[in-house]
């Protein structure tokens, strides 16, 4: 998930923020959080589908007919069936990066637009195809959707919500996405009788989300932040008003335009994640995605029909186990909504990591037992009943944990400088990690048999190990306090960053230029400093568009910066 703007975390004033929870905040949401629903459904959707009958008999004759004649775990090894899957991730994952830059320079209703958009064309391409070529590209299609909807409905999210629901945001977009994978899975199950069209039914009803998010961002207005930073001070202020439902906004207004202000002077926010001041943050950014992924959940949610049946169920028992899953991957994401506060990100990583483990040498073991190396046999009633159960184990254990903590963590330790380009280094690597498992993972079953669970199993630890060591906690934190916690009092990031500068920035404001400096306990302080001073305190790079926004001018407040919050 996103995230990658500035935002004013309130800093100390947002108890002096006005207005309630509107019904326009609420409409909002709704709208928004289809952006998730939709990820979620294309998640979801292709496992069931390739198991119809009927769409492997018009796309994939010859895999049919191997099919029948392989062992259980090389009955789906193709590279084009996985491609069907894991295409759409591609496409994301590079979609996604210029999602930042058209949330930025577009808006991020605009970017809204064009992912529904997407959804809408891709949508149709896939549902009407007669040809694996068309489907293939439509999945790029609803990709860049995926891409682009990860990108700006999130952020779109978290800049209209009232600042005290911010948080709870960032992982209710992780359950938008576990109800779109449900709800794929139910309609797999509906649709699968419908002869010759159902999968084409289930690939269609994609559209209702898409066309929820492409009409909803039509008619609903940009967020104050991403107006403002676009010069268009009086309709931000006209926005804030209405969908805090009070007249006088002044101090969230204040701090957005101090927002955009800040955003502005970090020109090159790619070169200031490389530095090794940042290196905590890239490190995490880069690594938490690529472990949720690799902890193997997607072999599940995309393939879990292929699963079922290559231990013996009929493709109906399948799709039903399917839905199990899909069921208790919802349940239990709400779950961590409720415990994430209490017993922090640490807890939850570690504990679901033993979960997730644990579950996948049992399932493995289960499947080694009954069909061995041959792939032949199929596995008795009760142990395939302990397989489902440990599925769903290892399914809740994601759910509280590396499923919405994936996304939460890397977004919160990331300090001002380094927020955008870290929140879009997570969503990049995510779905970039997401089309590898997805274009592999059949193709490991056939190679390594029920050593997949193993190997899966075996990088769970390398996680578990990963969030004792090297993830600091950052439960009840404030925003402005991570970056100390996590660069100055982390037994191992600190001595990464030892010796490195303290980071300084510089924010033109008319003719001068101001130095952001930080004080030991991880706060801004702005001073005025010249073009040379500022090069030899180690300024960023300040050849890039920092003149000071017309907004802020107009505001005839605050002259000049005398403290910067964030
Ligand atoms: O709930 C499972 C889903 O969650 C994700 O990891 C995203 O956070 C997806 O890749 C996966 O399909």
């Amino acid at each position: 998930m996103a995230g990658g703007a500035i935002k004013v975390e309130g800093g100390g004033r947002s108890h002096l923020y006005t207005g309630h929870t509107t019904f326009a905040v609420v409409m909002i949401a709704i709208v928004a959080a289809s952006g998730g629903l939709l990820f979620g459904y294309d998640n979801g959707i292709t496992g069931g589908v390739i198991s119809m009958r009927n769409f492997a008999e018009l796309f994939f004759p010859e895999e049919l007919a191997q099919h029948a004649n392989s062992n259980g775990y090389c009955m789906f090894n193709d590279q084009i069936l996985q491609l069907f899957t894991s295409s759409l991730f591609l496409a994301g994952a590079f979609a996604a990066l210029v999602g930042m830059v058209l949330c930025k320079k577009m808006g991020r209703r605009f970017t809204m637009i064009m992912g529904g958009l997407c959804f809408i064309i891709g949508t149709i391409l896939v549902a009407s195809a007669f040809h694996i070529a068309q489907l293939v590209i439509g999945r790029l299609v609803l990709g860049v959707g995926v891409g682009l909807a990860t990108q700006a409905t999130p952020l779109y999210l978290s800049e209209m919500a009232p600042y005290n629901m911010r948080g709870a945001l960032n992982i209710l977009f992780q359950l938008a996405v576990t109800i779109g994978i449900f709800a794929a899975q139910l309609i797999n199950y509906g649709t699968q009788h419908i002869y010759p069209w159902g999968w084409r039914l289930s690939l269609a009803l994609a559209g209702v989300p898409g066309l929820m998010l492409f009409l909803g961002a039509l008619v609903l207005p940009d967020t104050p932040n991403s107006l403002i930073e676009r010069g268009k001070l009086e309709q931000g202020e006209k926005v804030l008003q209405r969908i805090r439902g009070v007249e006088d906004v002044t101090v969230e207004l204040e701090d957005i335009v101090d927002a955009v202000n800040v955003s502005r002077t970090i020109v090159n926010p790619w070169a200031t994640i490389l530095r090794r001041r940042y290196r905590p943050q890239l490190v995490i950014s880069i690594l938490i995605p690529t472990f949720q992924q690799w902890v193997g959940i997607n072999a599940i949610i995309f393939y879990a029909p292929q699963l079922f049946q290559t231990t013996g169920s009929g493709a109906n028992a399948a799709l039903l186990n399917t839905v199990i899953i899909g069921a208790v991957n919802v349940a239990c994401t709400v779950v961590a909504i409720l415990v994430v506060d209490r017993f922090g990100r640490k807890f939850l990583l570690i504990e679901g990591g033993i979960q997730l483990v644990i579950c996948e040498f049992i399932v493995g073991a289960l499947i080694a037992s009954s069909l061995g190396t041959s792939g032949v046999g199929t596995i008795e009633t009760p142990k395939a009943n302990a397989m489902i159960a440990f599925i769903c184990i290892y399914i809740a254990g994601f759910a509280w944990s590396w499923g919405p903590l994936g996304w939460l963590v890397p977004s919160e330790i990331q300090p001002l400088e380094t927020r955008a380009a870290g929140t879009g280094v997570n969503t990049f690597c995510n779905l970039l990690m997401t089309f590898v498992v997805g274009q592999t993972f059949l193709s490991m079953l056939c190679a390594m048999k029920f050593g997949v669970f193993f190997f899966f199993g075996g990088i769970g630890l390398i996680a578990i190990l990963f969030a004792i060591f090297f993830i600091p906690e950052t439960k009840n934190v404030p925003i402005e306090e991570i970056e100390e916690l996590v660069v100055h009092r982390h037994w191992f990031w600190r001595r990464v960053v030892a010796g490195t500068k303290a980071p300084v920035n510089a924010l033109r404001s008319g003719s001068s230029i101001v130095q952001i400096q930080r004080d030991a306990a991880g706060r801004s302080r702005l001073s005025m400093v010249n073009p040379e001073q500022a090069k030899q305190l180690g300024a960023l790079d300040m050849t890039g568009d920092t003149a000071a926004p017309r907004s802020y001018s107009a505001m005839g407040q605050r002259p000049d910066v005398e403290q910067l919050r964030h």
